[in-house]
């Protein structure tokens, strides 16, 4: 059983009986009392007692709860009735629910239950996963395993998964998810889909998880037997209208419509000479009398800005910002190009103030080695959000929370890791990327090493033993990942198609931005892509202060160097290595940090349980193994395009060129485009 349990273990068997009640009765505040039943680790003096805020009794004790919100909680010990007791409140049930998670969680990381105080609001209102699920069962970019969603046996058979499924997201705070993935088929919005997806929406429902669907635009055609999708023709919007209506007889409080709209195949408004915004506004009007809104991607190719694929998504969006309806979110990738190891912050960040911006990471890691490659992508999510806009005192995170602005409609998005997988994700550590998600998503300013170490106390127990060299493992693997495949700021070095293996050689595919060449321009005399004044100017797109930064090789980042600057080989770093020697260092370190992270788990082989110890040591060793292929097969192809010799002490490529060309990766997943 412990192979499906994720974070929410119980660590120590409880000692005596906790005395839990409840005051108040609905489906939500049953699932907190029985979550403290049976997940309380430890045993308290004190009773706990869960019961809204409103409760007469929890009234009149006159408690701080006005600023929680709709899914706020206060945890902690009062006297009510003369009697002490642990208070688990909010002024709904969903905030109460989380309140106990908070408290499980809080004392499954060592915390006293005792004494405990806990009091937190939701930064962000949205905080969705996007399930790139197709209908057959297969999933885009997934890595473990096939879709949870069984579409032949729903709407009839619920499977006991989908609640497992929702106490998880719950227990984060996760509030809604997009069933179906953005490269859409119009049959999800069928009648019989649309059954199957209010199946799920009830079992979500009482764990306070709203249901999405992502909306193929040219549904009216396909499914509607229109003879266009144009979202200026009356008919096209009354034929969305309709469905939106038919929709919400099913599932009273759907969330609404992620699109994916002119983006590598899938249509849109610009089909038809219309903007982005017409699109989302007229999607909105169908959903916005039933309190639903709609997510509109900006993860676009524009033939705009040929040049430079970086700066296309702000070219088409950056005039469009206050020509939204008021439901309309942009969701925008964390960085320009696509869930690369290291990316920048996208430029639009910042760029749209009249617009609410909804982030969207990938949790799947479809470029940082998929299922078996440990990367703990906590770092990756912080790094982005703590990102400085140049605008005043701006970070991402405040445009995403909405501080920024004062929006109130506000969110973030998490492509899900999520699949029929025994451990759900392809792999212990995968588990922590879901979970990180989702408490960055719940408060953009937690830390990222904080995050690692409680899902850590969760999921293996609080011995300091397992838990300090697992956070250490946790928060180097992102690094070592971006320096064995691609440090200095290279970007999209992958072999095309799977997304998996080196390919820096590619560069036969018919679209250019689908080449690796493309990305990383390295000849005889230099490397990296030239996104400064003397190039494609992509720095124009920031404010002027990050601008500034980012126009001059010396005040960029050097971790970010490359994307933004094409340097010779023999270019100083500031260690004082050329950037040839800085480049087959890092490399090496990436290589190394995976050995050392090997290292690590095997000291605690006595300490994990033998199932998930062997799993995890096993995919270190593929890792490894893949980090020096990575390496190797960089370095023999940097060497054939610059005749430079390596370094002094440094260990030459196992192979040459030609034979790593040669090598396909035949077990990776994934679908080539
Ligand atoms: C859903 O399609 C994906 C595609 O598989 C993926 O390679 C790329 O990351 O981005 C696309 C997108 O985000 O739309």
């Amino acid at each position: 059983e412990d192979g499906y349990r994720l974070w929410l273990r119980t660590q120590a068997p409880v000692e005596g009986p906790i005395a839990i009640s409840r005051l108040g009765d609905t489906p939500t505040l049953r699932l907190a009392e029985a979550e403290l039943r049976r997940d309380l680790p430890a045993a308290a003096n004190l009773p706990v007692l869960v019961a809204l805020a409103s409760d007469p009794s929890v009234s009149a004790l006159r408690l701080p709860v006005a600023d929680l919100g709709n899914e706020g909680y206060l945890v902690r010990p009062v006297s009510l009735g003369g009697r002490p007791v642990l208070l688990v409140t909010g002024n709904t049930d969903r905030g109460v629910l989380y309140g106990a998670f908070a408290l499980i969680r809080h004392a499954a990381s060592g915390g006293q239950i005792g004494s405990a105080t806990l009091r937190s609001a939701p930064k962000v209102k949205l905080r969705v996963l996007n399930h790139w699920d197709n209908l057959d069962g297969t999933v885009e970019r997934g890595y473990s395993g096939e879709s949870l969603w069984d579409w032949w046996k729903l709407p009839d058979y619920r499977d006991p998964r989908y609640t497992d499924y929702a106490r998880a997201n719950a227990s984060i705070g996760i509030n809604g998810t997009v069933l179906n993935n953005v490269n859409a088929k119009a049959d999800s919005l069928t009648a019989p889909y649309i059954a199957k997806a209010a199946a799920l929406a009830d079992v979500f429902r009482p764990w306070g998880i709203r249901v999405y669907l992502s909306a193929r635009f040219s549904a009216p055609i396909e499914i509607g037997g229109l003879k266009t999708a144009d979202p200026r023709d009356p008919a096209v919007a009354a034929w969305w209208k309709a469905k939106a209506d038919e929709i919400y007889r099913a599932i009273p409080d759907f969330g609404g419509f992620l699109v994916k709209a002119n983006s590598e195949g899938q249509p849109g408004p610009r089909d038809y000479g219309a903007s982005h915004a017409d699109g989302a506004n007229m999607l909105a009007a169908a959903v916005k009398p039933h309190g639903g809104i709609v997510m509109w991607r900006a993860f676009v190719y524009a033939d705009t800005d040929p040049e430079d694929r970086a700066k296309q998504a702000y070219t088409e969006f950056k005039p469009l910002d206050g020509k939204f309806a008021d439901n309309v979110m942009v969701q925008v990738k964390n960085g320009a190009i696509d869930f690369q190891p290291r990316e920048p912050f996208h430029p639009l960040f910042g760029a749209m103030p009249r617009t609410p911006l909804m982030m969207e990471f990938q949790i799947t890691k479809e470029y940082l080695g998929q299922a078996t490659h440990l990367a703990y992508l906590g770092p990756l999510f912080t790094e982005v959000l703590e990102a400085k806009t140049g605008r005043g005192r701006e970070t991402v995170a405040s445009v995403v929370d909405g501080e920024s602005e004062r929006h109130q409609l506000t969110g973030m998005a998490g492509v899900a890791n999520i699949g029929d997988d025994r451990d759900w994700t392809g792999g212990t550590f995968n588990q922590a990327n879901w979970y990180a998600f989702g408490r960055l998503a719940w408060d953009p300013s937690l830390d990222a090493a904080a995050i690692a170490r409680e899902w850590a106390q969760q999921t293996f127990g609080t011995d300091p033993r397992v838990v300090d060299p697992v956070v250490d493992m946790m928060m180097r693997s992102r690094e070592a990942v971006v320096d064995y495949t691609g440090p200095l700021g290279l970007a999209h070095v992958m072999a095309t198609g799977h997304h998996y293996g080196p390919g820096p050689w590619v560069s036969e595919l018919q679209r250019p931005e689908w080449n690796p060449v493309y990305y990383h321009r390295a000849d005889r005399q230099g490397i990296g892509f030239d996104r400064s004044r003397t190039g494609s100017n992509a720095v124009a797109q920031y404010a002027p202060a990050v601008a500034k930064l980012y126009a001059n090789p010396r005040t960029t980042p050097e971790s970010e160097l490359l994307w933004f600057h094409h340097l010779p080989w023999d270019y100083r770093l500031k260690s004082g290595e050329t950037l040839w020697e800085g480049m087959v260092r890092r490399y090496d370190r990436g290589v190394a940090t995976v050995a050392t992270m090997r290292r690590e788990w095997d000291g605690l082989r006595a300490l994990v349980d033998a199932e998930r110890w062997e799993k995890t040591a096993a995919f270190l060793s593929i890792q490894e193994r893949e980090a020096r292929w990575w390496r190797d097969a960089s370095l023999a192809y940097w060497q054939s395009v610059n005749g430079l010799p390596l370094p002094a002490g440094v260990a030459a490529p196992e192979h040459d060129l030609a034979w790593y060309k040669a090598q396909s990766f035949p077990h990776a997943p994934g679908n080539p485009h």
